[in-house]
């Protein structure tokens, strides 16, 4: 076996935090791409050290036309490699990503769940996670939607999602597969314009790697990592704040006292948490309601969707359909 510095980053990361604890059944998503192929190579070494129970997963969403072969693909490099494989192929034709992703981690979960796999590991990386901060950034999230990508989520119960390699770029993995000289299966969709995440990554951050910061992967993931913490934060306070001032009597109703005193980021939060029921909440009628906090008894909002709209109820704002 050769030991390269991935190896090295991948055994120091699990030996420092528990992502991958020693006989944990782990299902990885593989695509064949470089990333699931340099992580599948990375687990397979380090299994005698760990002790894994390792399977992977794929899932043919019938698009690009020639999916198929790709399926082929990860079905003879799992017989050369004598690994266990479990193979998907969707009910119809999926074209959106997210239509993709949505079926994608559906069924994997669910085969991790009946077969008692304990992870579902996926190979996204820092590159990923730049992208994905980027996208969302220029779509006007807040800073939820610009933490990209966490290092691990529990699915069910007994399942966790584990993303190991989001502190490494995807120079390294293309280095390493290239180094090991192994199978990449090249998707066609990646060099798809019709899919603005392509646009991001064939354009945008070469263009900022060679303007900007050649390290800008790295740059960007590190704050959507430093954003993680806050979020976490923040909605932990934010859940208390939401406890303290709902009317214990009546859940459609809270303490604009409570609510006022609070610093206006957590009152954006809390009422996020309030306002759960109603489809579509966005920014602006979270807006609406805040300016109830300072209004007198039966100022109201417009409809806020669903039929629901808000008013100032002695000292509640209360939700009404
Ligand atoms: N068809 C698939 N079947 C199973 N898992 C997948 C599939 N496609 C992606 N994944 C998992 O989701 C991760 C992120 O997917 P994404 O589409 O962003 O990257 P990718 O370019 O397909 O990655 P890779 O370089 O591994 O191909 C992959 O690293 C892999 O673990």
């Amino acid at each position: 076996m050769v030991w390269t510095p991935l190896h090295a980053y991948l055994h120091t990361l699990l030996r420092q935090h528990p992502y991958l604890p020693p006989r944990s059944r782990l299902l990885l998503g593989f695509s064949g791409g470089q990333d699931s192929l340099c992580l599948l190579q990375l687990l397979r070494d380090l299994q005698p050290k760990w002790h894994w129970d390792l399977a992977i997963a794929h899932c043919d969403h019938r698009w690009p036309p020639d999916s198929h072969l790709n399926a082929q693909h990860v079905a003879q490099l799992a017989q050369t490699w004598q690994i266990t494989l479990h193979s998907f192929l969707a009910p119809k034709r999926l074209k959106g990503e997210a239509e993709g992703r949505t079926w994608r981690y559906q069924v994997m979960s669910d085969l991790a769940q009946q077969q008692g796999y304990t992870h579902l590991v996926t190979a996204h990386t820092a590159s990923d996670r730049a992208e994905t901060l980027l996208y969302n950034l220029v779509r006007g999230s807040g800073m939820d939607g610009l933490q990209a990508l966490l290092w691990q989520r529990k699915l069910t119960d007994i399942v966790t999602l584990v993303r190991p390699l989001l502190a490494t770029t995807r120079a390294q993995t293309q280095t390493f597969c290239q180094e090991l000289n192994l199978p990449i299966w090249n998707d066609s969709m990646n060099q798809d314009y019709h899919y603005r995440r392509n646009r991001l990554r064939l354009d945008v951050l070469p263009y900022l790697r060679e303007h900007f910061n050649p390290q800008v992967d790295r740059a960007i993931a590190q704050t959507a990592e430093l954003l993680q913490a806050d979020v976490e934060y923040l909605e932990k306070q934010a859940q208390k704040l939401f406890i303290a001032a709902l009317n214990p009597e009546n859940v459609r109703q809270i303490d604009r006292q409570k609510l006022a005193e609070a610093p206006l980021s957590l009152q954006r939060r809390t009422l996020r948490l309030f306002l759960n029921p109603i489809p579509g909440l966005n920014y602006t009628k979270i807006e609406q309601v805040l300016q109830l906090l300072y209004g007198n008894h039966r100022d109201r909002t417009e409809s806020l969707g669903g039929g629901w709209s808000a008013e100032v109820f002695h000292r509640w704002i209360q939700l009404i359909q």
